[in-house]
């Protein structure tokens, strides 16, 4: 759709008067890029996107932006909205260069579609329009006129429809819808009628002319039917880093005298290429050949295919690097002299040292803690497997872990009976004739130990070997007579009845575990009865006891229990794990489908995208906590000697010191998989080095220096003296663990904040 006749800012628009380049003119752009160079890739094989670029985009145009898929479109438009950052050049919209402070850009001055959809599928048309128009400060009364206004003008299905259940080119529709609720000055749209039916692709069209009409709205297009952007009022042909031609439409037809935009660019592109290769003489003839408009073309371009600019620039048009400086801009209306006086003021805001210390701003918090919580509410069943997921990793460490193993095998040679043809049974008194049988029928019973009798050692030893038994006792054949005088003649027993009063313990040791676990059932077995039998003898027991008598423990348990000295370290690893899972996911799918960088063009900041995630998360934390608290404690019974208030305290703690880490990691990793990688990769190494299943005295001295830094070693100690011990905060011990924690929420924050601030492009 084309204007009829040329209207007052058209004119404008098509004014150009060499005059310096200085600042005052770029502010006064809508958008004005000069020598903009963008690289990816490493130094050694670097792919460069921009060349050289000058780019002018007038106030109150559509500015459509054309060239074929990869050169670098895209590219363009982050760096102008301060999504990614040029290696050098300068960049100016709206009057200053974005990010900087005051600048409004990125902010709800503009109004960004990228190319992907970036949507959360789960919310409606409306549910969507909402979020996008509280982040630009829009009232909810404001954006329902603007949803009624927009479902119309974009022909939008029923708004309460989720987006998820939306077609692709409907998808694309909203996204646009997006970019527009808040009728912003600058619109930089992506391809914004991929996959839109013409007669919709018409509507669009006229509602930009419509926008810009009075000259006080701008619009930035990319699209890749070229002769749609004749409706456009200036065009910029890009290829190869630079532009090959910006130029409004008409002009550029009239003077290629082609039929087409198409053609126009088709002719660009061979004269360019023409260019690279001038010095063959069968490609200079054809060069000859085709009809070049005088002045018309970036022979900057044609003579050096390094070098980049050709900005007819807008009032600019003699700010040229030295190297672009060579180049020949495409001719202006030279005839026209005058500019038209009322260009729309230059944008100047003031900034207050105030606006350094505001972080974040309550109308960005709103939306985007709503949108959070919309997000969970409307995936109930994830939620609940998020919650769930804790609760029943706790179920399975208090079934699991900890508890003495049960049924253990062991092979018994009883020399002292005539096995198999005579059975090893307790017998009650001082003289029963085989207290080797009373003592295994003693340990039996009170130890979870099966004994398994055979007739020579051979045959226990292949059990052994052949893992069907964890060991082999071997019984003398005089064992009880020895014992007996070993008793009687105290430091006088004859050798040979020291010797024959020893039962011989052939382990397999491959488990550790379970061999320690033999060794202390046979040793406290033995003393067990060894007592009752000096009982009924009426000799004191003492007699044969050690001579040391552990009493109750002041702090802890009886007997050693794994489950409640692993359990701190279990509670803290649960909740730190599934937080970092959790943040990271999250962080990462709003990322990757784009919907990260729409949200931070629209001005919200990335610390109050944290801190949003912070408080859902928080909310998240919190019932996980409390669920897996209840289950460890009162219904697993493990011992909770302390203060609830600590204990709950430092578990969340926790928690959001795993989040932070989950920003972090989100932060540094490019995809999900390099996350699950990160975060896979760091979950061992904390659980073996924070004191959690083997205490951190045990390991080397550098590694005992290295682990307390860790995050969850000071936390798990302190969660282990309030729990075991019953300490309180006052105690070091206690609070380093705070401390500690803490200050690892600071790291991370601070890591994760830095990283979202510097890291673009
Ligand atoms: N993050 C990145 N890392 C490395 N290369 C990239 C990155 N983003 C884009 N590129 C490369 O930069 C070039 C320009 O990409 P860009 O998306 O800007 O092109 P485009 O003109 O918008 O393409 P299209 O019209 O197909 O969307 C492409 O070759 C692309 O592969």
């Amino acid at each position: 759709m084309t204007t009829a006749g040329p209207t007052e800012l058209e004119l404008r628009r098509r004014n150009f008067k060499a005059q310096q380049s200085t600042v005052q003119t770029r502010k006064q752009q809508a958008v004005c890029v000069r020598r903009a160079h963008k690289k990816y890739g490493s130094k050694s094989q670097p792919n460069i996107i921009l060349d050289g670029l000058n780019m002018t985009v007038p106030k109150g145009c559509i500015y459509g932006l054309l060239g074929a898929s990869g050169c670098g479109k895209t590219t363009l438009l982050n760096c102008i909205v301060g999504r990614k950052r040029l290696n050098s050049g300068e960049i100016w919209v709206l009057g200053g260069q974005p990010g900087s402070k005051g600048s409004g850009v990125p902010g709800p001055r503009i109004g960004y579609m990228p190319q992907e959809i970036a949507l959360y599928g789960e919310f409606s048309i409306r549910e969507t329009l909402k979020y996008f128009g509280w982040v630009s400060d829009l009232s909810t009364e404001q954006v329902e006129a603007r949803l009624e206004f927009l479902v119309n003008l974009l022909m939008l299905p029923d708004p309460d429809r989720q987006v998820k259940c939306l077609s692709g080119g409907q998808q694309r529709r909203v996204s646009l819808a997006a970019a527009l609720v808040h009728d912003p000055e600058l619109l930089i749209l992506d391809e914004p009628t991929v996959g839109v039916d013409p007669l919709l692709r018409q509507n669009i069209w006229g509602h930009l002319v419509e926008i810009t009409k009075h000259g006080r709205k701008t619009v930035i297009i990319t699209t890749h039917y070229i002769d749609e952007a004749r409706q456009a009022h200036l065009i910029g042909l890009m290829r190869g880093g630079y532009f090959l031609a910006e130029e409004s439409p008409e002009q550029l037809i009239v003077q290629f005298g082609a039929e087409s935009l198409e053609d126009v660019f088709l002719k660009l592109s061979v004269i360019q290429n023409m260019g690279k290769r001038r010095r063959s003489s069968i490609l200079q003839s054809v060069t000859d050949a085709i009809p070049i408009p005088a002045g018309s073309v970036n022979e900057g371009a044609i003579l050096d295919d390094e070098v980049g600019e050709i900005s007819g620039e807008f009032g600019d048009n003699t700010s040229m690097s030295g190297r672009s400086a060579r180049r020949v801009s495409i001719a202006p209306d030279a005839s026209v002299e005058t500019i038209p006086p009322e260009l729309p003021p230059e944008e100047e805001t003031e900034v207050k040292w105030t606006d350094y210390l505001k972080i974040v701003k309550w109308s960005h918090m709103r939306a985007l803690v709503w949108k959070n919580f919309l997000w969970m509410w409307r995936n109930i069943p994830v939620m609940t497997f998020i919650i769930g997921l804790p609760v029943g990793q706790m179920i399975l460490f208090c079934l699991s872990i900890g508890h003495d193993p049960n049924d253990v095998t062991l092979s018994v040679v009883n020399n002292e009976i005539n096995y198999p043809m005579e059975r090893c049974e307790y017998k009650a008194g001082c003289n029963a004739s085989y207290l080797s049988c009373n003592y295994l029928d003693y340990i039996s019973n009170n130890y979870s130990l099966i004994m398994n009798y055979y007739a020579t050692e051979a045959e226990a030893r292949q059990t052994v070997e052949k893992g069907k038994s964890w060991a082999m006792l071997v019984v003398p054949n005089n064992f009880s007579d020895s014992l007996r005088s070993r008793i009687d003649n105290g430091k006088d027993t004859p050798s040979w009845d020291l010797a024959g009063s020893v039962i011989d313990v052939f382990s397999d040791k491959s488990n550790e575990n379970i061999a320690t676990f033999i060794t202390r059932d046979l040793l406290f077995g033995l003393e067990g009865y060894a007592k009752s039998f000096l009982k009924q003898c009426d000799i004191d027991p003492k007699v044969f006891g050690i001579p040391i008598k552990f009493e109750t423990p002041i702090y802890g348990y009886g007997s050693p229990d794994f489950t409640d000295f692993a359990a701190p370290g279990i509670i803290l690893t649960i909740i730190f794990f599934m937080a970092v899972a959790l943040t990271s996911g999250a962080m990462l799918m709003e990322r990757n489908e784009g919907i990260l960088e729409r949200t931070l063009v629209n001005g919200i900041t990335g610390t109050e995208v944290l801190f949003s995630q912070v408080i859902t998360q928080f909310v998240v934390m919190f019932g996980q906590t409390t669920m897996v608290l209840v289950f460890a404690f009162p219904i697993f019974q493990l011992t909770q000697n302390g203060n609830w208030f600590n204990l709950f305290s430092l578990t969340i703690l926790s928690g959001v010191c795993g989040m932070c880490f989950g920003f972090v990691v989100s932060c540094v990793c490019e995809n999900e998989r390099s996350a699950t990688y990160m975060a896979l990769g760091s979950f061992l190494p904390i659980v073996m080095l924070c004191g959690i299943i083997w205490p951190i005295e045990a390991m080397s001295p550098y590694l005992t220096w290295a682990s307390t830094c860790l995050p969850l070693t000071q936390a798990t100690e302190s969660l282990r003296c309030i729990i075991a011990r019953g300490w309180g905060i006052q105690v070091p011990a206690v609070y380093y663990g705070f401390l500690s924690i803490t200050l690892w929420i600071c790291i991370f924050l601070t890591i994760s904040i830095l990283v979202l601030k510097f890291r673009k492009g």
